[in-house]
Order: structure tokens, then C-alpha cells, then sequence
């Protein structure tokens, strides 16, 4: 007889190794070739892919950094260059022999549109952790959400943010008191400015860029909203009990989420009394996104949303906002800061286009074609995001063409992810994808754009919904800063622009809930 820790052990062990070869079997027997005429189903090995001992994807697999024996969850980036063999299947599958779940794994722009287009796709479960939102809700409740939030990110909304950006780049130029300086904090300077432009335009709380210490709401507002959004990631990785241990740090970061729901609950009420005489005005008066989610909950509106709904969908404009556009931002300025002929020809645009900053409209700033080709450019080779999650409620079947065109039916329950990281850095979608090309996504001289796709944002019906919010936002802070200041990436003695360029993205990394490449020194000089 053997002793029963030893019996357990060895069922455990049996139930991977089923649940393994299973898994593995299931993913190769579906697997079709195309011909031009029939579907033929064939045994071709598996399709192709990572059998890791852990998903890096999981609790453990996040905790144990990348080593010989562990992907780790930042594999996408650290393989960017050589993922999915080198480029060589725009689909693969990542099968964990020890720990976690099976998925397929996007790796190219076709495929990924693919899942983007479907109408049948979840969106994870990680992303409910403030209730039902737009965010994490499916089907007809993620709908009448996203009937609600996308006619909210109007022109009126975006005229706004041009104008809400004017003010608060003034008020950080104000700090830049040298006409010559190292800046070793512009990535908290970004992060802060993307924040008080959430909380102007998205919240329509005018907070100002200096933290104030006062008592009022909007003072309070801005402290607890700064601490929810440092503390986001704790909130999305930690199950709720974690929050009752006996830890103080622990404690405080649930103490200022509750602060900061309850306050987003007492203001959202009276905005809705305020909401009641602008309807006599007219919606137009209606500026920002809060108090037209709160025009949601009134029983005459089209598409309604509950109090809790508005609260949960004003965290994930947050979540999704902040961090990435302040991340975009960043390493737009430093590869510009190591390209000065596309930062020259970004400044020449600025100029054409727009002679005098007080005369920025957003008119104006959809033209700065070029500017925001140097935005894309950056965020392509830099993604804010790592992989993006999907959920599959049915059986559905995409259609793959490297290395040979194949159908592979992904069955209900399954989970894909793509693989943002390979996605940008495919050379079948991107030619020499680790150069910094803007002209990639419009002409120099701006008059042309280049139809790509802008996958950084997603695609289809759930893709970015403040997509335009943040092209805006980062353009309009890249015309007045781009204007004032012509910006240097730092280099050590006797580095060339290529090395500091590989230099500053080996740093990349997730900083709060995107991933980006932290803090640089980036050196400001004055333009006349
Ligand atoms: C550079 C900045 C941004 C990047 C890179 C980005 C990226 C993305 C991506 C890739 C998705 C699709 C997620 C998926 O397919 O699962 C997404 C969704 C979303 N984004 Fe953004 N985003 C940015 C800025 C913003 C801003 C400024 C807002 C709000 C003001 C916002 C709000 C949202 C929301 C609410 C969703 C969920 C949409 C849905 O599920 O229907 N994002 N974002």
C-alpha cells in the first residue's frame, strides 16, 4: 500500500498529464487545411506552440520573474523580436504542463482582427472588479453601455479636451522654470497631466495641477483619485478578502477605494440634480463624460445605466485612460528626443499648421497628421498594452495564413490571447518593425495618411472607446510642448542614438496598470 501523500501526488500528477495531452489533442485534431475546394480534416501535429511548466499568465506565474524555466508574464515583450519562432506562425497555442489553463495566442494583425470582428467574444473576467461596467460587462449589458459611453466622447467632449489642455500645459510650464534643463521626472509630470485632464474632461472636476491640500471636494477629489490611481493594479491583481487581513498598507489602499467610490456616488448625485436644469438648457451644455453618464440614469433617456453602472464605468474610463496615454506620451518624447529629423518635421507641422498656440481648436489639431504618426509610431514599438484577454461563449473558427493557410476552430470556453507585443513587432505587418518609422502612419508633410491600422487601440466593436479622447489629448500636449521645447533623449558618454534607444527599452516595463518605459532623462531646450 502506498502512503496517502504519495497516492495524492500521483493523482495530481496523472490529472496534468491527462488534462496536458488532452488539451495538446484537442488543438491539433481541429486543426484544417484549406483548399481551394473542400475542408479537409487532417492530423497535422499540433499547432504549434509554448508548453511552459506554468502560465505566466497566472497568480504564480506572475510572481516568478523570467528565468531558463519560466516564461514569466512579461514574455511578450522580452520576445518581441523572435516571438511565435521567429515570426513564423501568426498563431500558436501556449499549453502550461503544471499549472494554469490552455489559450491560442494572436501573433499578427490579421488574426487579431479576426477576434476583434467577432461578434462572439467576452471580455475577461479580471476586468469586473468594480461590477458590471463597459469594461467588463458582455453581451446586451455591455451594449446599452457602450450605447451610452461612445456618443459621450463627442466633439463637444473633444473640443474640450483641446481647450482643458491649453490650461493645464500652461500650469506645468509654469515648473519648467530653465531655459535649458534635465527633466528626470517627465514621466510623473505626463502621468500627472493625463490625470487632471481625466478629472476635468472625463470627471468635469476642475482640479489644478497642483495637488491643493485644502478640505474642499475637489481637493479631496484629486488626493483620493491620485491614490486609487497609483493603487489600481493592487485592486485589479488581489481578490477582495486580501483587503480584510490585519495589514495596514493593505487597509489604506481599500480605505481610499472606498473614499473614492463613495465620493464618485455623492457627486454623481448631485449632478444629477444639476442634470435636471440643463436638460431645460439643452444637452449641448453637458461638457464632460460623467455628467452625460449620469444624463444615463434618468428614466426618459434612450439607453439607461444605474448609479453603480456610471460609478463603474467612470473606473474604467480611468483605468483605461490614465496610465496609457501618460505612457504613450512618454515614449513618444523619447524617441523623438533620438530622432531629431522626425521631431524637426513634427515642429514644422506644429508651426504650418498652427502659427499661434491661443489659436488651437480641434479643427486644427486633426490636422497635425504627422505629430500623431510620431505618437503611433512610438506606441507601436512600445505598446501600453502587453496581451489583450478574450473569453469565447461560441464556437468559432479563425482563419490562419503563416506558415500555410489553414481554418482552426476555436471551441466555446476557450481562451485567446493577443499578443499585442508580437502583433506590432511583426515584420509581415510592419517592415523593419524595430525602427522608429512615423511615416509609417502619414507622409511627412502630413497631407497623406498611410491606412494602417491603428491595432494599439484595438479594433472592432470593442475596440478603444477613448481612442479619440487620447489621440486628442496626447496631440494637443505634443503641439504645446513640441512648440516651447526641443527635447533630447539623454545619452552616456559614447553611446550612439540606436544604443540609447535599446538602452531605454530594456528598461520597458508594466508602471501601474500599463506598460511603458518609466522614467528617462529627457533634456528641454528652449525654442525661441
Ligand atoms: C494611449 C492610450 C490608450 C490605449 C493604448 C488604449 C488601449 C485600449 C485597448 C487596446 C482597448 C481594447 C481592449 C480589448 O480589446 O480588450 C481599450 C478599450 C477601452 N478603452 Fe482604451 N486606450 C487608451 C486610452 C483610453 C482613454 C483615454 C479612455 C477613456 C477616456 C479609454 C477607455 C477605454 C474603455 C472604456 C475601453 C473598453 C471598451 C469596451 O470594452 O467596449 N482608453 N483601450
Amino acid at each position: 500500500m502506498l502512503p496517502l501523500p504519495l497516492c495524492i501526488g500521483a493523482i495530481l500528477i496523472a490529472y496534468r498529464v491527462i488534462r496536458f495531452w488532452k488539451q495538446l489533442k484537442v488543438r491539433s485534431l481541429v486543426c484544417r487545411r484549406r483548399s481551394s475546394l473542400t475542408f479537409v480534416l487532417q492530423f497535422y501535429g499540433h499547432v504549434k506552440g509554448y508548453r511552459p511548466l506554468l502560465d505566466p499568465h497566472s497568480l504564480p506565474g506572475n510572481a516568478i520573474p523570467a528565468n531558463w524555466w519560466h516564461m514569466g508574464f512579461m514574455w511578450p515583450w522580452i520576445q518581441r523580436k523572435h516571438a511565435h519562432f521567429n515570426h513564423t506562425r501568426d498563431l500558436t497555442t501556449l499549453v502550461p504542463i503544471v499549472a494554469g489553463n490552455s489559450m491560442y495566442v494572436v501573433a499578427s494583425v490579421g488574426v487579431a482582427k479576426q477576434v476583434w470582428g467577432k461578434r462572439e467574444q467576452d471580455a475577461s473576467a479580471e476586468a469586473n472588479v468594480w461590477g458590471s461596467s463597459i469594461a467588463s460587462a458582455n453581451g446586451e449589458d455591455w451594449k446599452r453601455h457602450r450605447r451610452v459611453v461612445a456618443p459621450a466622447v463627442s466633439p463637444k467632449l473633444l473640443s474640450g479636451v483641446v481647450e482643458e489642455s491649453a490650461l493645464v500645459y500652461k500650469k506645468m510650464k509654469s515648473d519648467l522654470s530653465a531655459d535649458d534643463m534635465v527633466l528626470r521626472n517627465l514621466h510623473s509630470l505626463l502621468l500627472r497631466f493625463t490625470l487632471v485632464m481625466i478629472c476635468r474632461c472625463g470627471f468635469g472636476m476642475p482640479v489644478d495641477w497642483k495637488q491643493s491640500t485644502g478640505n474642499d471636494e475637489i481637493a479631496i477629489f484629486d488626493r483620493s483619485l491620485s491614490v486609487a490611481s497609483t493603487t489600481l493594479i493592487h485592486r485589479l491583481i488581489f481578490p477582495s478578502w486580501i483587503y480584510k487581513l490585519p495589514i495596514q498598507q493593505l487597509r489604506d489602499i481599500n480605505n481610499s477605494w472606498n473614499a473614492v467610490l463613495t465620493l464618485i456616488a455623492s457627486i454623481a448625485a448631485g449632478r444629477q440634480a444639476e442634470y435636471s436644469t440643463l436638460k431645460e438648457l439643452g444637452e449641448d451644455e453637458i461638457k464632460d463624460l460623467f455628467t452625460k453618464l449620469v444624463s444615463s440614469t434618468d428614466e426618459a433617456a434612450r439607453y439607461t445605466l444605474t448609479p453603480a453602472e456610471v460609478t463603474g464605468d467612470m473606473m474604467s474610463l480611468l483605468f483605461a485612460g490614465n496610465e496609457t496615454t501618460s505612457s504613450a506620451l512618454m515614449t513618444t518624447l523619447v524617441c523623438l528626443g533620438l530622432h531629431p529629423k522626425e521631431q524637426q518635421a513634427a515642429y514644422d507641422e506644429i508651426i504650418r499648421e498652427i502659427p499661434s498656440a491661443d489659436e488651437m481648436t480641434l479643427r486644427n489639431v486633426s490636422n497635425l497628421r504627422y505629430v500623431l504618426a510620431c505618437m503611433h509610431e512610438a506606441h507601436r514599438l512600445v505598446p501600453a498594452t502587453i496581451n489583450l484577454p478574450r473569453d469565447v461563449p461560441e464556437d468559432i473558427v479563425l482563419h490562419s495564413t503563416i506558415p500555410f493557410e489553414r481554418d482552426i476552430p476555436v471551441r466555446k470556453g476557450s481562451r485567446i490571447m493577443i499578443d499585442i507585443m508580437a502583433v506590432c513587432h511583426n515584420p509581415h505587418d510592419f517592415p523593419e518593425p524595430e525602427s522608429y518609422n512615423p511615416s509609417r502612419w502619414a507622409s511627412v508633410d502630413g497631407k497623406e495618411d498611410v491606412k494602417e491600422d491603428v491595432i494599439m487601440f484595438g479594433a472592432g466593436p470593442r475596440a478603444c472607446v477613448g481612442r479619440r479622447f487620447a489621440q486628442v489629448e496626447a496631440v494637443s500636449f505634443l503641439a504645446h510642448f513640441l512648440r516651447d521645447w526641443r527635447v533630447e533623449t539623454v545619452l552616456l558618454e559614447g553611446e550612439t542614438r540606436s544604443a540609447a534607444l535599446e538602452r531605454v527599452l530594456a528598461n520597458a516595463s508594466m508602471y501601474g496598470t500599463a506598460f511603458g518605459l518609466g522614467e528617462a532623462p529627457v533634456r528641454i531646450v528652449k525654442r525661441n
